[in-house]
This record gives structure tokens, C-alpha cells and sequence, in this order.
């Protein structure tokens, strides 16, 4: 029979929504197990809720409309999972001064505030684990912390919201708006509170700036990161991907950048919508499914796949940091720390090196080639593949390009769209991935 020492680690439950109802019900119901793989009985001493009178499938007496005041009670993990800033960020820091670990799957407070919540740590010598904020179930934030803390890793790049992922998908392969997905991807719980966070990127851009932290030793916050959303996505963006046999994703890129005279390095970090070649692997990652892919100097490529968002996937990162946290208490030992030392420079979106697609429809006579071809070369923008498609009176022009400043590529797209011969800018958008 293996040890088990007899004082419990006391836990407090702040939020019972679609996350938190799916840690509750397994720490009650799992409690005999979870006590076994920690070594210590996990003994959850409160949950709280908004309206507990809402609540009849919980022990009554467990319940309080008072997070504060749990938090100020004796426990010595304080699992949030209400979401938000303010009032979260106050309570997260009085727990984490007084010495509580937190578990946490809040990237819009990390992304924020992850340097005062991880120094409050440090100094008390608590735990903070965030394995729920990004990628929901995929373990990813550990590897990067942990399993890659002795590699150098040079790109991390993938799809972390399942809500903008599931209405892509659904836009490409039946042509629905966004709108009738956002509400079918609502019922299912992968929406934030606020669904602007999904479908304007602001969540993806939290998890952005999470990822290059960890990835880069570079504290990285959501101010920093460039962000489109998806809500400029339209049918002919969609139908001008699929005739390139490419598709739409909404992507987070987190890279090393080393460019200028002095090569000096620095990171770009941004979400956007790209148009990616449907035999990439991201491309085949559907519905609320996540997928991140890093790359390491030593390690090379690697993928990590899985479903990112919904009540019990993300519970299952939730209970993992919990066990993590509470193994820690039972040894009186913590977990690793964050490494930030790097400070790297974060580059501008202007400065970073990008590719575009741009479909157009321009008048089909003489001359009109050479016309858009010479602004690309005023701005220095290097075209790779040119296909024309001709239509009654117009021609459909499409324009790949290699590699380029994107307020270049920017700057080259605002001038033709004002050319006399260019008739409709069909669709502009960034790409990724080599055709094959
Ligand atoms: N849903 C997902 O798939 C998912 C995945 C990863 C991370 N997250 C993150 O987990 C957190 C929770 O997400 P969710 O989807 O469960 O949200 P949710 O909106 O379903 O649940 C939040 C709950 O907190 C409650 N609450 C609000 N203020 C409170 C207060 N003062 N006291 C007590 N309770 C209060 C709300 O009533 C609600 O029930 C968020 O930070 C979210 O970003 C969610
Ligand atoms: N709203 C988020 C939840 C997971 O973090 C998503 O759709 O991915
Ligand atoms: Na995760």
C-alpha cells in the first residue's frame, strides 16, 4: 500500500461555469484517486459562484457567493476559473502572497499580468499553473517550461481558439457565415464569456503572448501582439483559398527574428487569419481542435494536437496542475520557476517578414501587368507567382508573393487598389506554408 500522509490539501474552487462544474464534479466524484496520486486527500472546502441558489447538483454547504472570502480562508490551493481581470487579479494575488498556489486557466489576466502574478509567487514561494489557458487539454505549456527549458526554440506557430477554428471550418466546407457557427460554437462551451474575445483574436492574442514568454524567456504581454480577428473573413476570401487548393485559418506565429545589418534578434509575435496550403497539417485540424507546431534548434519539429477548449478537456488541465500543486505541498517543495531573462525586443508587425496573397479583378487589355508588376518594385516587394484567369471584360489576377516588409506589402496593396485598371481588390491575405 502506498504512504499517504493524513492532512488533506485544501483546495477552493472560484467560477463554476463550463470549466469549473467539470473540476467540481471531479473532484468530488474522483476524490479517492486524485488522493492516491498525490499522497495527500484533496479536500475541496468551498466553491464560489455568482447565485448560489443555482447550484442544486453541489453540496450545499460548500457553496459561497463570497470568492474573497474563500480565498482569505484556509486553503492552500485556490483554483480560478471565473475568468477576467478585475476583481480575479486582486484575489489571485492575495492567495499567491499569503502562500496558496493557484491554478488558473485565465490567459487574458496572464497575458496581462503575468509578471506581477509569477514575482508574487516567487516571493512567497507558491505555485502558478496556467496548463488550461492555452491549447485547453493539449499539454503544451509544461513542455515548453519544462521538456524544452535546454533547447533553443526558434518558431512556435499554430491554431489555439477552437471557437474561430470551428467556424472556419464550417465556412469552408458548407459556406456558412460566421454568425450561425459563432452561436452553435457557444452552445457547445468553447466561447469565452464575450465572444468578441474568439472571432476579433483577442483570445488567441493572450495565448500569443503566453506562448513567446515561455518559448522565448521573453516576458511578452497581449499589448505587444499583433491581432486581426476573423471577422473580416468573407466568402471570396474563402472561395479565393480554395481555388488557390488553399484554406483559411486563424493563426498564432511566435518567431525569432534576425534581420538588419547587425542581425540583431529580436521576436515577432501576432494572430492573424492565413491562408495555408490544404495539404499542411494545420490545414486537416478541424472544429474546436487545437494544434501548435514548435521548433526547436536540437529538437527540431514538433506538433502537439488536441481538443482546446470545452468543460472537460480543459478540466483535465486543470486537475493536472492541481496534482502538480499539491504533490509540491505534500513534499514542501515548488515548481519551476519562469525564466524571463532574455528580454528580447519585440518587433513592430511592420518590421516582420511576411507573404501575401492578393486576388484582383483588373481590366483585361495591354499594359495592365506591367502597371500592378511596378508597384511591387517600388516597394521593394518581390513577387513569386503571378495566375491570371480571364472573365468577360475583366481578368482575375492573382498575386503570391516572397518574402517582405509587411507595411510594405501593406503600403503596395493600398496603391493598387487605387490604380484605374484595378476594378475590385477580391482578397488580401497573408500566407504560410509551401504549395506542393
Ligand atoms: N470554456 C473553455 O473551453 C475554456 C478553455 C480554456 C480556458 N478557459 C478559461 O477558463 C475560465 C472560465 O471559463 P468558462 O468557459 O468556464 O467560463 P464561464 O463563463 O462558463 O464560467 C465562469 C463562471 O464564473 C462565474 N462568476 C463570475 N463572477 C463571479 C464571482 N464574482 N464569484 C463567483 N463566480 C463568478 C460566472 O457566473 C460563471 O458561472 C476563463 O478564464 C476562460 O478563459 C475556458
Ligand atoms: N474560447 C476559447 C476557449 C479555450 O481557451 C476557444 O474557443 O478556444
Ligand atoms: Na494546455
Amino acid at each position: 500500500m502506498s504512504e499517504r500522509r493524513q492532512t488533506p490539501v485544501r483546495v477552493a474552487l472560484l467560477g463554476c461555469g463550463t470549466v469549473g462544474s467539470e473540476v467540481a464534479r471531479r473532484l468530488l466524484g474522483d476524490a479517492e484517486e486524485l488522493a492516491a496520486r498525490v499522497g495527500a486527500p484533496i479536500e475541496l472546502t468551498g466553491i464560489a459562484v455568482r447565485r448560489p441558489d443555482k447550484h442544486p447538483e453541489l453540496p450545499k454547504e460548500l457553496l459561497t457567493a463570497d470568492a474573497s472570502g474563500l480565498v482569505e480562508s484556509d486553503v492552500d490551493v485556490v483554483i480560478e476559473l471565473i475568468g477576467g481581470i478585475e476583481p480575479v487579479r486582486g484575489w489571485l494575488l492575495t492567495a499567491l502572497r499569503k502562500g496558496k498556489s493557484v491554478v488558473t486557466g485565465n490567459k487574458a489576466l496572464l497575458a496581462e499580468y503575468g509578471a506581477e502574478l509569477s514575482a508574487a509567487a516567487s516571493e512567497s514561494g507558491a505555485d502558478l499553473y496556467y496548463e488550461a489557458a492555452v491549447a485547453g487539454a493539449i499539454p503544451l505549456l509544461r513542455p515548453l517550461r519544462e521538456s524544452l527549458a535546454g533547447d533553443r526554440i526558434t518558431r512556435v506557430m499554430g491554431i489555439v481558439n477552437g471557437t474561430t477554428n470551428f467556424i472556419l471550418s464550417a465556412m469552408d466546407s458548407t459556406g456558412a457565415s460566421y454568425a450561425e457557427t459563432l452561436d452553435e460554437a457557444t452552445r457547445l462551451g468553447y466561447a469565452e464569456a464575450d465572444p468578441s474575445a474568439d472571432v476579433d483574436g483577442y483570445d488567441a492574442a493572450s495565448k500569443a503572448a503566453i506562448l513567446a514568454s515561455l518559448a522565448f524567456h521573453t516576458r511578452v504581454t497581449a499589448s505587444d501582439v499583433y491581432r486581426e480577428g476573423i471577422t473580416g473573413i468573407s466568402a471570396s476570401d474563402i472561395v479565393a483559398a480554395q481555388r488557390l487548393n488553399r484554406t483559411v485559418k486563424l493563426l498564432a506565429i511566435c518567431e525569432r527574428v534576425a534581420e538588419g545589418p547587425e542581425a540583431s534578434e529580436s521576436v515577432s509575435v501576432r494572430v492573424h487569419p492565413v491562408m495555408i496550403p490544404r495539404t499542411h497539417q494545420l490545414a486537416g485540424v478541424g472544429g474546436a481542435f487545437n494544434a501548435v507546431y514548435v521548433e526547436a534548434e536540437a529538437a527540431g519539429e514538433l506538433m502537439f494536437y488536441g481538443q482546446g477548449a470545452g468543460g472537460a478537456p480543459t478540466a483535465s488541465a486543470v486537475l493536472g496542475d492541481l496534482v502538480a500543486a499539491a504533490r509540491n505541498r505534500v513534499a514542501g517543495g515548488r515548481g519551476p520557476r519562469e525564466s524571463m531573462h532574455a528580454a528580447l525586443p519585440v518587433r513592430p508587425m511592420g518590421e516582420t517578414p511576411t507573404r501575401y496573397h492578393i486576388s484582383l479583378d483588373v481590366a483585361d487589355k495591354p499594359g495592365v501587368l506591367a502597371q500592378i508588376a511596378q508597384v511591387f518594385a517600388v516597394h521593394d516587394v518581390s513577387i513569386a507567382a503571378v495566375r491570371q484567369r480571364d472573365k468577360h471584360s475583366t481578368a482575375s489576377l492573382v498575386v503570391v508573393t516572397h518574402l517582405a516588409r509587411d507595411a510594405a506589402l501593406e503600403a503596395t496593396v493600398n496603391e493598387i487598389s487605387k490604380l484605374d485598371v484595378v476594378r475590385e481588390v477580391v482578397s488580401v491575405m497573408r500566407v504560410e506554408g509551401e504549395d506542393s
